[in-house]
């Protein structure tokens, strides 16, 4: 696939613009100062940060329903049962795609996988107000994604100043050598290279080794996109990344447990 020309939306803009469409009817239905009311009925976050940085490899598992470049993947009847699977073959970390329109996820997934684990969960979605920041602490998020791509200005910033005011970890996640820059000069302690073009789809397994050397190693790095098994771990672990973002490889095949299991505990 090729990049489209430069007027033409991409599929992140297009994705996002989606996302906003959907935000305006949540937010018609639950006023921030509701999610804020609810603050008081979740847990303490979880920090991930000491798993990511004592362990060797360690996997954030996805549940993840279908995706624009794959079409469906799976039915997830019930994401739950499919957490604890997870939980059980030891994933440091739990992904929940909330995305409606091109992931079929949503916020319900999420409540309901944080009703099943104790592992700390991140909120994956296009997240560009604060608004979604509230939604997914109030919902029991851990984590939340920042794409760099979807950020313009000081709004990276100012998102990720609250994300940290809730105290959520951000996944700060970056796709090139700029959004790598940027990700490092704002301060991000976990960062994800995502193979994964946006504007193409397009998967470059050379991405993460690409932008690995830009990153201090006092921040924890997270390989992300199209990793099929133990063999792409071990890669990335040998190129540096802490932990492993998967969604495909684990939903696609029927043990879940096991594959996460094989990824877990990779060493240099
Ligand atoms: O997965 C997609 O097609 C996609 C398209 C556009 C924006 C984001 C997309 N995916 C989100 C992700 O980052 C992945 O779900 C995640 O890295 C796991 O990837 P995979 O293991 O390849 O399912």
């Amino acid at each position: 696939m090729s990049a489209p020309p430069a007027s033409q939306p991409t599929v992140l803009d297009e994705i996002v613009a989606g996302v906003l469409e959907d935000l305006d009817v949540r937010r018609a239905a639950t006023s921030e100062a509701d999610l804020r009311a609810a603050l008081a009925d979740v847990d303490a976050p979880r920090d991930p940060m000491p798993h990511f940085r004592d362990a060797a490899s360690s996997v954030i598992a996805e549940v993840k329903r279908k995706s624009p470049s794959k079409g469906e993947l799976a039915d997830i009847p019930d994401p739950a049962a499919l957490a604890r699977e997870y939980a059980a073959g030891g994933a440091a970390a739990i992904s929940v795609l909330t995305e409606q329109r091109r992931f079929s996820g949503s916020l319900e997934d999420l409540r309901a996988v944080r009703a099943a684990v104790d592992v700390p969960l991140l909120r994956k979605d296009f997240i560009v107000t604060r608004y979604q920041l509230l939604e997914a602490r109030a919902a029991g998020a851990d984590l939340a994604l920042l794409i760099v791509a979807s950020l313009p200005g000081d709004l990276l910033d100012r998102l990720h100043d609250y994300a940290r005011e809730l105290g959520l970890t951000v996944l700060v996640e970056v796709h090139d050598e700029a959004e790598t820059e940027r990700a490092v000069e704002l301060g991000a302690e976990l960062i994800g290279v995502n193979a994964r073009n946006l504007k193409t789809l397009a998967v470059d397994p050379d991405t993460f080794g690409r932008l690995a050397p830009l990153v201090p190693a006092d921040r924890v790095l997270v390989a992300e996109s199209g990793i099929a098994g133990p063999t792409d771990v071990q890669r990335f672990v040998d190129e540096g990344a802490r932990a492993v973002l998967v969604g495909e490889a684990l939903v696609k095949q029927g043990a879940p447990r096991d594959a996460v299991a094989a990824m877990t505990g990779l060493t240099r």
